[in-house]
């Protein structure tokens, strides 16, 4: 594949056809969800595309007390004064830029109200509590970022909504993918990359095992800064691996079984 990356960019390193699938959505007015696990390069990806057609990003991280007046905006006491202050969608409209709610899922119900007009082919937004009806220009994108892996039955896009985005899968990168992203990250030597890709490759393998979601790319670049550091490498893999992966003494002890085996 083409490297596309050039160094004044948010370093990304392309894992299938997912810029081009970004950019036409882009050049058509067509909303996108990404959809992955935890820490597999999802907003770094969003954080290059927008550096890449050169529009500001808003990202929000979602979460279950967020509402639609976080989003677009509110009346607020300044000086004696009430003043209205745009929330981050409502900028990202009015500049034309890309507003990436993160794990989208988590907002509140009435999030959704607001996005629907935004996310089909009306493209507005609406300002109940200004009067205000935007029209979004051009260059306007919203993106979305959901993680269909966690068992939360209460927590899933309605139909109507998700049907609204283009959708791409994201998953842990391949390993020659992610060997290149954990040297770049964490300035770790080629060959104790590849041991941790491959620890990572066995964990994600794991099953039956009380483990919510595989071992992150973000966990491994952690594990390999200390490492690169200096830290002694089982002492590494369990402060940064072992650790945030279970609380179980028995998953534990499963893990460091696996890492025996690559270390010996
Ligand atoms: N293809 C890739 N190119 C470059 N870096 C990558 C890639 N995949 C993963 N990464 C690295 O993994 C780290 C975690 O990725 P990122 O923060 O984008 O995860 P995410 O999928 O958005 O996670 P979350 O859903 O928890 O927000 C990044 O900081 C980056 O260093």
């Amino acid at each position: 594949m083409k490297d596309l990356q050039t160094s004044d960019l948010p370093f990304y390193r392309p894992v299938a056809d997912e810029c081009d699938v970004f950019e036409t959505a882009h050049a058509n007015g067509l909303p996108l969800l990404l959809k992955g696990p935890t820490g597999c390069g999802k907003t770094r990806f969003v954080e290059h595309m927008a550096a890449r057609l050169g529009l500001p990003l808003h990202t929000v991280a979602c979460h279950d007390d967020l509402s639609a007046a976080d989003l677009i905006g509110r009346y607020l006491l300044k000086g004696g004064e009430t003043v209205w202050v745009d929330g981050p969608l409502t900028r990202a409209v009015r500049e034309g830029g890309i507003c990436y709610l993160d794990e989208v899922v988590e907002a509140r119900k009435d999030v959704t109200v607001v996005l629907h007009p935004l996310t089909d082919d009306r493209r507005r937004l609406v300002m109940d509590r200004t009067g205000e009806e935007l029209e979004a220009p051009k260059p306007f994108m919203l993106v979305a970022s959901y993680n269909p892996g966690y068992q939360n039955i209460l927590k899933k896009l309605k139909p109507s909504t998700r049907q609204r985005f283009i959708s791409i899968g994201f998953d842990f990168p391949a390993p020659e993918v992610e060997t290149p992203v954990v040297m770049r990250e964490s300035r770790l030597d080629e060959a104790r990359a590849t041991a941790l890709v491959r620890l990572a490759g066995k964990i994600r393998a794991l099953s039956g095992m009380d483990l919510e979601e595989g071992v992150s790319t973000r966990l491994l670049i952690y594990a390999a800064t200390m490492i690169a550091r200096g830290m002694a490498v089982d002492r590494a893999i369990e402060a940064a691996i072992i650790e945030p992966l279970s609380d179980e003494p028995d998953v534990q002890q499963a893990l460091r079984d696996l890492a025996a085996v690559i270390y010996g």
